[in-house]
């Protein structure tokens, strides 16, 4: 505001300024335009409530529940909604019943649904049950990558270098996951320099996209700021997503971060379901309706409806006997 001293600037109303100096008029709409190009036109949100969402669940989910959760989630514009994961059910029992889910959904044209694989066995199992698009799951976290897949990060990158070539061969495309990319529930602090390493490789490797995992919700905007600010270097920014828990109620101002940094991919978990088995105190995803609240208040498409989603989250939330964890739903259901 050039030559308005500060006190001043502070006492006329907007409206007396634009009067008064009628350069701050331009200037306003000018800042106005700056802000509006800093973030996406549009962004893709990555639904995984069927799978992060539902995998740390106690009781045993029916496996009608979670394809009528999926059939649910594929009517509101989602493009991609990660159906499940095909990891050991000594491990994680909740996924069970991967094959059945991804043989019972009904696929809406134009939606993806994405499913985990940790090696070939995994993925071969995926394939086999109809699936037409993976994701494999890294870690930036040593320890974590042992207690989550029982083997250390070079490891896996070998054993994703497999199923990346095998997904090749078959046209099947393949995202990839970095965990504790802003914190380990072991290790506490992670560096922007480890996340980038293990990006780049996966990127390298072929994955088409890049998401990088906030798995104990312990970010903060200045955290993401400079996690991006590394892995950018590496790896393209339309080529990543971020993928926020809210253990610490910081889910929505670090994707605002990232957006502002041009990220465009989010990921989410309708009613804000969630948590990682193997990261103990992780809580939910940062809920879809939540997401979706923020962005289309700014102007910025999703494609996705979000009375759809917050049914959705409805029925899931009777079908678990639980309580929403979407601050959105909660207010809709409130004034209802
Ligand atoms: C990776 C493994 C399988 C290694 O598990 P392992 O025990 O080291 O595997 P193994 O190769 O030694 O094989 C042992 C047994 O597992 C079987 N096995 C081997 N592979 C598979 C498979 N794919 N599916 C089903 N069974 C499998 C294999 O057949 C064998 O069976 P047995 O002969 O003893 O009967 C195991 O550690 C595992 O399943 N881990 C998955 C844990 C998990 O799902 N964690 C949650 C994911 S969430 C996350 O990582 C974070 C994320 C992505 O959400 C992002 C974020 O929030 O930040």
């Amino acid at each position: 505001m050039g030559n308005v001293p500060t006190t001043v600037k502070h006492c006329l109303s907007y409206r007396q300024i634009i009067e008064e100096y009628p350069w701050f008029r331009s200037w306003l709409q000018e800042e106005k335009s700056i802000t509006k190009h800093d973030y996406p036109e549009f962004v893709k949100i990555v639904e995984v409530g069927p799978r992060d969402g539902l995998q740390n669940e106690k009781e045993i989910v029916p496996t009608r529940v979670k394809i009528q959760l999926i059939d649910m989630l594929s009517t509101t514009g989602l493009s991609v909604i990660e159906a499940t994961s095909f990891v050991s059910s000594k491990w994680v029992p909740q996924m069970a019943d991967h094959a059945d889910v991804v043989k019972g959904i009904q696929r809406v044209p134009h939606v993806r649904y994405p499913v985990l694989t940790p090696n070939i066995q995994g993925f071969q199992d995926a394939v086999a049950a109809g699936a037409t698009e993976v994701a494999v799951f890294g870690s930036a976290s040593e320890t974590f990558s042992r207690r989550n897949i029982n083997c250390s990060i070079s490891e896996s990158m070998l054993r994703f270098e497999e199923v990346i070539s095998a997904a090749k061969d078959r046209q099947i495309p393949v995202r990839g996951y970095v965990s504790c990319a802003l914190g380990c529930p072991h290790e506490g602090r992670i560096e922007p320099s480890q996340v980038a390493e293990v990006a780049k490789k996966l990127y390298e490797m072929g994955c088409y996209e890049i998401s990088l995992g906030d798995t104990i919700g312990v970010g903060t905007p200045g955290s993401m700021f400079k996690l991006l600010q590394k892995v950018m270097n590496d790896v393209p920014i339309s080529a990543l997503a971020v993928h926020c828990h809210d253990t610490y109620g910081q889910a929505l101002p670090n994707i605002l971060t990232a957006l502002q940094m041009g990220v465009s991919v989010v990921d989410s978990a309708v009613a804000g379901l969630g948590g990682c088995p193997y990261a103990q105190g992780s809580s939910g995803n940062v809920s879809t309706e939540d997401v979706l609240y923020m962005l289309h208040g700014m102007g910025i498409g999703t494609g996705v409806n979000l009375d759809k989603v917050i049914e959705t989250g409805d029925f899931i939330c009777n079908a678990l006997g639980r309580r929403t964890n979407s601050k959105v739903a909660q207010a809709r259901n409130r004034t209802l």
